[in-house]
């Protein structure tokens, strides 16, 4: 026999219960706050190096971007990989510059100026002044075998150039490949240090127009003036399979000029390592590719694609008439007399 007193308690507690039952129901859980014992690490934030803090974009006003109204319908502004092309048309400067000059940026150019070439360095220096990344920070390399003649030309602030002391190859097709060489051991011991972006180019050219934070990228080629309209199987690759450049009928995306390349100065590093191996290669058994270094720079950018593309609005060429497509000629070469400069 239960006793009363026994059965009381349990009425009571199974009271208890069903009231603790209904209220967990009704109510919502309170969870106690649970804190890790080392919160402190999770909020820190880490400054990788190199790495730069991202700004939130100013208040600007612009025209909206339409959907279904893209301003360039005559080009390709896009490859099939998902690198932007860069055309007039396709970007704002007012808002990629909101983006890059807080970052503090310095862009570094190459250029060389070998024997007689030294003639084209006042016109490329005073013309980029003009129009190359204004309001950046400017490193101007200008590797040269003849020091005394490169002429002394006023920089903007903020500006700077450093001529780099190279020896001279007997050979022009020799001088132009050697270049891959010579920037890559540049970035190894200077430049990597003073540059985040680094862009190549020849020197026998002249800006003409604004360059600016739109040609910013990872690594970065142009389309050559020659052979943006024309089918792949007329693109000057070397077709030879013993050489490290050769590239197959039926393959290749675009042709792009050896005169303009550049990027983040790690992958400029890179590329230049890539181009100056399979150039060796070639030099290893006997051969030079068709068009030297560009054919090389082809080759590679073909397995290892760009990632971002300018139009040749960045590498156009004077003696060509313009064409509709091309809105302005940035960057372009200057009529020279070959037998006379490359020898
Ligand atoms: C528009 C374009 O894509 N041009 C390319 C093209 O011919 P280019 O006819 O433009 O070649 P180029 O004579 O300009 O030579 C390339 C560059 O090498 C330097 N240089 C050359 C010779 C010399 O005696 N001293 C000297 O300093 C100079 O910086 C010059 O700009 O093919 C070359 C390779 O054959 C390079 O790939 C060029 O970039
Ligand atoms: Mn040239």
């Amino acid at each position: 026999m239960i006793s009363r007193r026994a059965l009381g308690s349990l009425v009571f507690l199974s009271a208890v219960t069903t009231l603790i039952w209904v209220a967990v129901g009704n109510w919502k859980v309170q969870y106690l706050p649970y804190y890790l014992p080392c919160p402190g690490i999770f909020s820190k934030e880490l400054l990788y190096l190199e790495e730069k803090p991202v700004q939130l974009f100013p208040q600007l006003f612009y025209q909206q971007p339409r959907v279904l109204a893209p301003k360039r319908q005559d080009v390709l502004t896009v490859t099939p990989w998902l690198a932007p092309i860069v055309w007039e048309g396709t970007f704002n400067p007012e808002i990629l510059d909101s983006v890059y000059m807080p970052l503090n940026l310095t862009i570094g150019v190459t250029a060389f100026a070998i024997g007689k070439y030294t003639t084209f360095v006042g016109r490329f220096l005073e013309s980029a002044e003009m129009h190359f990344m204004k309001g950046y920070r400017v490193n101007y390399y200008i590797f040269t075998d003849n020091p005394e003649m490169i002429p002394n030309i006023q920089l903007q602030p903020g500006r700077r150039f450093d001529v780099v002391h190279i020896k001279k190859y007997p050979s022009w097709q020799e001088i132009s490949m050697r270049r891959m060489e010579a920037i890559n051991l540049h970035i190894a011991e200077r430049s990597h240090q003073e540059v985040d972006y680094l862009f190549c180019l020849d020197i026998d050219m002249v800006f003409h127009d604004a360059w600016g934070a739109e040609t910013l990228g990872d690594i970065v080629a142009a389309i050559h003036p020659g052979y943006f309209n024309v089918p792949r199987s007329q693109f000057p690759y070397e077709r030879r399979s013993s050489s490290a450049a050769y590239i197959p009928e039926g393959e290749g995306d675009f042709y792009y000029g050896g005169a303009v390349f550049g990027g983040l100065v790690k992958k400029v590093y890179e590329f230049t390592k890539t181009c100056h191996m399979t150039i060796l290669a070639d030099k290893a058994n006997g051969i030079m590719a068709a068009w030297q270094e560009e054919s090389h720079l082809n080759r590679h950018f073909l397995s290892y694609k760009p990632s971002k593309v300018l139009s040749p609005e960045y590498i156009w060429d004077d003696r060509k008439p313009k064409p509709p497509e091309i809105f302005h000629i940035r960057f372009s070469t200057v009529d020279k007399n070959y037998q006379e400069v490359r020898n």
